[in-house]
């Protein structure tokens, strides 16, 4: 069974069928892209995924274990962690009290106890935070304000967030917009990386070099329905995928 499997899931607003009885499996260790219009349900799907929102039908199973009934802090205790389409960072905190802050309440695998830190293990805390700032390239603006960083960096800083809770599962929507070349280059190795430390991603992106770059396996929704999946290659040459969303000559 995948990590994560969407089972002919449906939501609803009011009248509006954002999502049409989608189904799809993530295994482990893949990137896995999400595309679609604007308006096609993939934030929905996030939503979903992520216990925002409860679909009107259908079921989601995280590591096999039926997850659409639960409150958002319990998934994002099993191991999914997310970041959103406009940045919600807390501007006057540093950069890497902004990382501490995802941190609270979670288990660090290498404490010698595993004991849930709070803010008293302030060590482990911070050696971990300076990890993950390493990671996405931050640790030389630790100290300063979130708000001072580039956009490219502010983006990265969410990312950087979100592993602070240790996910297993890292959905990222829409990491790559409003970046510049050089800022998506750094986050194609980025996700690479993330990937190498055994980190699941669903990504929703409408930048479809760095979909087609990074990602294994692709889905593309339109109109809340699920259209297509399968490789980058095929999904390019999917002639469906064409006309409702990438045009001729993509
Ligand atoms: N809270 C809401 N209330 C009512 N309708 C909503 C709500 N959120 C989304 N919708 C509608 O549901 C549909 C799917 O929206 P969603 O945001 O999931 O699309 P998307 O694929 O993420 O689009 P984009 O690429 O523009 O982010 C759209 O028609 C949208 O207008």
């Amino acid at each position: 069974m995948g990590l994560l499997k969407i089972d002919n899931v449906s939501h609803e607003f009011g009248g509006l069928r954002a999502l049409d009885r989608v189904s799809l499996a993530i295994e482990k260790g893949e990137i896995f892209g999400l595309i679609g219009p604007n308006g096609a349900g993939k934030t929905t799907l996030f939503n979903l995924i992520s216990g925002i929102y409860k679909p009107t039908e259908g079921q989601v199973f995280f590591k096999g274990r039926p997850i659409h009934n639960l409150a958002p802090h319990k998934i994002s205790r099993l191991g999914v962690g997310r970041t959103f389409q406009n940045i919600r960072l807390f501007k006057k905190l540093s950069v890497v009290d902004n990382v501490k802050v995802g941190m609270h309440g979670v288990i660090i695998p290498e404490a010698a106890d595993s004991k849930a830190l709070g803010w008293g293990n302030k060590r482990k805390i911070e050696q971990r935070a300076d990890e993950l700032l390493n990671l996405v390239g931050l640790y030389e603006k630790r100290m300063e304000y979130a708000e001072s960083l580039a956009y490219g960096e502010q983006r990265r800083l969410e990312i950087a967030r979100a592993l602070a809770r240790n996910p297993c599962l890292l959905l990222l929507d829409e990491p790559a917009a409003g970046m510049n070349n050089r800022e998506k280059e750094e986050l194609m190795q980025l996700v690479g990386d993330i990937r190498d430390m055994g980190i699941t991603i669903l990504l929703v992106e409408h930048d479809m070099n760095v979909v087609m770059n990074v990602c294994d396996r692709i889905a593309v929704l339109d109109y809340g329905k699920k259209i297509a999946e399968g490789d980058p290659v095929s999904i390019r040459n999917d002639a469906r995928v064409i006309q409702s969303y990438l045009g001729v000559g993509a």
